[in-house]
């Protein structure tokens, strides 16, 4: 069977270039440094090492970046804040000095997805989500910690380099046109889905069969990598007809499926489909019909339970206009519609019948982060609960995100309140759902996004979550948080200047507790530093970290790919 298109990869048939290739000769200071060591926000794309091949093995290690970072503690949004800068060069592989000690039994790869790359030449992108995606990998044997990162190889991405002008449409980026001709023959691309961009930046996920995809919100948009060089090894080809151009950026994974929801903007609604492990090939479920409109509400990602599939109805919805704009409104690609009211449905996993459809509180959020049934004493399924990152029915958020904002934190806390969003879905034919704050949000700073679990308690009662919460003032989450459901309780961790990325929970194997594991985070400091940081999943005390050679750029999703 053929899993994927094979893509020319120009980076690995390209030999590894000398240092001096590209070196500005009027300056002995790489083109990304300033005389004064600090990182120019606007690094030109034709980087010195952007083209260099930096493995450790099979040849002999290269050195990293001579990066003399600034020592002056800058808050999460300093315009040079490594965070919001973009990768320093397109690959690096080598083994980070742990401090600390890495648990034995962690062997595998932590893997995380993000847009690293937020400029093409002297041309700066505005939003975070438009950047081009950068793999990271953490890998832990032996209590050694081997990293690296590797840019995606998508089309958009190549087509960039080679041109050097953005040729997809991204997040909010659209390419300008030479003539009206052009513009008339752009818009038609998009009616195909020829213009969207692939570069999937959003997350990465380990299929049942081992096979390792890179996501992102547009269906082209699915890559599959090789999890220990990070090599693209070509898109993720959907073998079925069931067409559509996008859908949910976070399926649901398994060992044994793959759950996703394709929106469909002509008759507002959804197609919730499944695909089996080992198989490319998506079946139906079921379809929700929307209960508002104009359009689907956006679904960045949605829950399950063991039995059910969880449809949210968000009230910031896509908006075809916005899509056929050359300039960003403030929701981009979406519009907030709370006339036409929120709605959560539940539809049967084996049957895909519609088994509840409730209206419920505006809400927005990106990110469930699980959902499970509650039962009466009969074992009969009274409610679905399902928590999420909830942003106070706020869509400011999404502006919050853009890289003017994030480059420029004055102190001043500018960051929209967030809590874990709690929903009560009955199930008794009632009409109205509640949404709750599931604990008091001070407890997490009032910020909550970038979430995980315990794997092995998906859909079922959990009582764990870890996400990134804050510290006020600030203008992004920069806390750590382990948030207990039941004691209503959070433990959290901060540094000064850190931009952590997602906690990312992995079980020790045989672990009978829920909270018995590690958490990884990869977090980026105010002084141009970077380190990964694991944490313990009970005590939430820290247990190691490992400076990166160089700033690292905030990134999104992670998965865990165990060596066995
Ligand atoms: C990084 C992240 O979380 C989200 C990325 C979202 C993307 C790339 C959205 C792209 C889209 C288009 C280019 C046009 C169609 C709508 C939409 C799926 C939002
Ligand atoms: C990083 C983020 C929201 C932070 C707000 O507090 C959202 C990311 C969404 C895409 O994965
Ligand atoms: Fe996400």
């Amino acid at each position: 069977m053929a899993f994927c298109t094979p893509i020319r990869n120009s980076l690995s048939s390209r030999p590894t270039m000398a240092l001096s290739d590209h070196t500005n000769k009027k300056s002995a200071l790489p083109s990304f440094l300033t005389k004064n060591g600090l990182f120019r926000t606007q690094r030109p794309f034709h980087h010195p090492y952007l083209s260099v091949t930096n493995v450790a093995s099979p040849s002999p290690p290269i050195a990293p970046p001579p990066l003399t970072p600034p020592k002056r503690s800058d808050t999460t949004g300093g315009p040079h804040h490594p965070a919001w800068t973009s990768i320093p060069q397109e690959r690096w592989e080598g083994e980070l000095h742990v401090q600390g000690q890495i648990p034995l039994w962690l062997k595998g790869t932590y893997l995380r997805n993000g847009p690293g790359l937020w400029h093409i030449g002297d041309y700066n992108f505005r939003h975070l989500f438009d950047g081009y995606a950068t793999l990271v990998k953490l890998h832990f044997e032996n209590g050694r910690l081997i990293a690296g990162h590797r840019q995606l190889e998508s089309q958009a991405y190549q087509a960039s380099k080679k041109n050097q002008k953005l040729c997809y449409r991204e997040f909010s980026e659209v390419p300008k046109h030479d003539n009206f001709l052009a513009y008339v023959g752009e818009l038609a691309n998009l009616f195909s889905g020829a213009s969207l961009t692939d570069n999937a930046n959003t997350g990465v996920t380990k299929l049942g069969d081992g096979r390792v995809v890179c996501l992102t919100e547009t269906q082209k948009g699915s890559y599959v990598i090789d999890p220990n060089t990070l090599e693209t090894l070509g898109r993720f080809e959907y073998g079925d007809t069931l067409g559509g151009l996008i859908h949910s950026a976070h399926p649901i994974v398994t060992d044994e499926e793959f759950l996703t929801l394709l929106p469909d903007l002509i008759k507002p609604g959804y197609l919730v489909v499944r695909m089996e492990a080992g198989s490319n090939e998506r079946k139906v479920i079921g379809r929700v019909d929307c209960r508002g409109g104009p359009a689907p509400g956006w679904v960045h990602s949605f829950p399950v339970t063991e039995h059910y599939i969880v449809v949210p109805e968000m009230p910031l919805r896509y908006c075809a206009q916005n899509l056929l704009r050359a300039e960003p409104t403030p929701l981009y690609k979406f519009e907030w519609h709370p006339e036409s009211k929120a709605f959560m449905h539940v539809m049967c996993r084996s049957s895909g019948n519609i088994v509840a459809s409730v209206e419920v509180p505006l809400f927005v959020t990106f990110h469930y982060i699980n959902a499970y049934e509650e039962e009466d004493e009969d074992g009969r399924v009274t409610a679905i609960i399902a928590d999420c990152c909830e942003h106070s029915a706020d869509t400011t958020i999404l502006d919050k995100l853009r890289l003017n904002n994030l480059r420029s934190f004055n102190g001043q806390d500018v960051l929209p309140d967030a809590r874990v969003g709690r929903f009560r879905i009955p199930m008794n034919g009632s009409e109205y759902g509640i949404l709750e704050a599931a604990l008091e949000p001070n407890e997490h700073g009032r910020g909550m996004d970038m979430c995980s679990i315990n794997p092995n308690y998906l859909g079922k009662k959990y009582r764990y979550a870890y996400a990134c919460g804050a510290q006020r003032p600030c203008n992004f989450p920069n806390t750590l948080t382990k948030v207990d459901l039941e004691e209503k309780k959070a433990k959290n961790w901060y540094e000064e200047g850190a931009v952590p990325s997602e906690p990312f929970f992995v079980a020790r194997p045989g672990a009978t507790e829920e909270d018995d594991g590690v958490v990884i985070s990869m977090v980026s400091e105010g002084n141009g530093e970077a380190f990964a940081l694991l944490l313990d999943g009970s005590s939430f005390e820290e247990i190691a970290r490992a400076k990166f050679p160089y700033g690292m750029p905030y990134g999104l999703h992670g998965c865990w790919v165990p060596k066995h």
